[in-house]
């Protein structure tokens, strides 16, 4: 009996304030597993003699009920436990607010890429895109600039060492799409274009668009119709344009594109967006040279054709309102979310 009471004082110390199952678990095994301490007492029940067996069996038996009992109850409290703390370390607030997250912004330069994209594709012109590391064919000489033309020259061009050259203008696109699509065709080519000159107010890499159509019997007053219905759009208000006589190696006529100021229609002589001229200069336009028709496989006695080309990230600046291109470029997230 002294041994059983000593069993009993020495479990109860062990399992006292335990709640590691691992730790119950061992308990179990070392005292009530098929090596264990009480286990083994009934296993020594045979070495008592015979009339003593049955007394001695039945307190034995009774300490490994109550040492289970314990243990089980232990058991469950400790889980109780376990699952109270599970749901504390878990526990989440579902009335909380949501973190949410700031939703993103187009870059004003694309906005005004896909507004003009879209407004094109109704007037029949697909989107056509190109390499911006391009030969002196498909920049230059295709588009009927002679070999000295100053536009050549290093301090406007970003040459590689191999002749290739980064595009100075989205028109190399339009001569690959003649060359690969032939006539009538109608395209539209947004882009990156480099040019070396970069200073505080004009960035190395800004954005142009070009428009090309060439069918047999095209106007310029198609050409102007379809400049105007396209500027309209962008600034969604009808808006004035003007012509200017000017010259580009690759239009014959070659005019210059001004539209009326969208901050003063020409009423405010003091105005910062035009100076007081009440009008923006967005590009330039003309009928295809014939050599560039030539040039895209097209013969310029049976088609003719417009084109023109405009600034994407002025035209940006001024949609938007923008004071300055540089952090068009900085990719300054809280510039761009900031609704500008
Ligand atoms: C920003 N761009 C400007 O101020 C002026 O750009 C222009 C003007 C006139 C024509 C074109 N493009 C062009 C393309 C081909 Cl394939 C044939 C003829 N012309 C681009």
């Amino acid at each position: 009996d002294l041994q059983l009471d000593d069993l009993r004082a020495q479990f109860r110390a062990e399992i006292e304030g335990v709640g590691d199952m691992e730790v119950l678990k061992d308990l179990r095994v070392k005292y009530l597993g098929k090596k264990g301490q009480v286990t083994s007492l009934l296993k020594s029940l045979g070495k008592l003699p015979a009339e003593e067996r049955p007394q001695a069996g039945k307190v034995i038996n009774d300490l490994k009920e109550e040492l289970e009992s314990i243990l089980s109850d232990r058991c469950a409290v400790a889980e109780e436990e376990a699952l109270t703390a599970m749901e504390l370390r878990d526990f989440v607030d579902v009335t909380q607010p949501g973190r949410g997250r700031p939703a993103g912004g187009v870059h004003p330069v694309m906005q005004v890429m896909y507004d003009a994209a879209e407004i094109l594709a109704g007037l029949g012109f697909s989107v056509a895109l190109g390499p911006e590391i391009e030969d002196d064919f498909h920049n230059f000489e295709a588009l009927n600039i002679p070999p000295h033309h100053p536009a050549r020259d290093m301090q406007d061009t970003f040459y590689f060492d191999d002749g290739k050259l980064l595009r100075t203008h989205t028109s190399p696109v339009q001569i690959r799409s003649m060359l690969s699509m032939g006539a009538p065709i109608r395209v539209a080519c947004p882009g990156k274009v480099y040019r070396r000159d970069s200073d505080p107010t004009h960035s190395p890499m800004f954005h142009q668009i070009e428009g090309l159509l060439v069918e047999e019997d095209v106007s310029i007053g198609d050409l102007k119709g379809c400049l105007e219905t396209m500027i309209s759009a962008i600034f969604a208000r009808p808006l004035k344009a003007r012509y200017r006589a000017s010259y580009f190696p690759f239009t014959e006529p070659s005019m210059e594109v001004d539209i009326e100021c969208i901050a003063c229609s020409g009423e405010n002589p003091g105005c910062r967006i035009c100076k007081g001229t009440g009008w923006l200069e967005i590009g330039g336009m003309g009928m295809v040279h014939p050599n560039v028709l030539r040039a895209g496989g097209i013969d310029p006695e049976k088609f003719n054709g417009f084109a023109w080309g405009m600034g994407l990230d002025r035209i940006a600046m001024l949609k938007y309102d923008l004071r300055d291109l540089r952090p068009l470029f900085e990719g300054d997230l809280s510039y761009l979310l900031s609704g500008r």
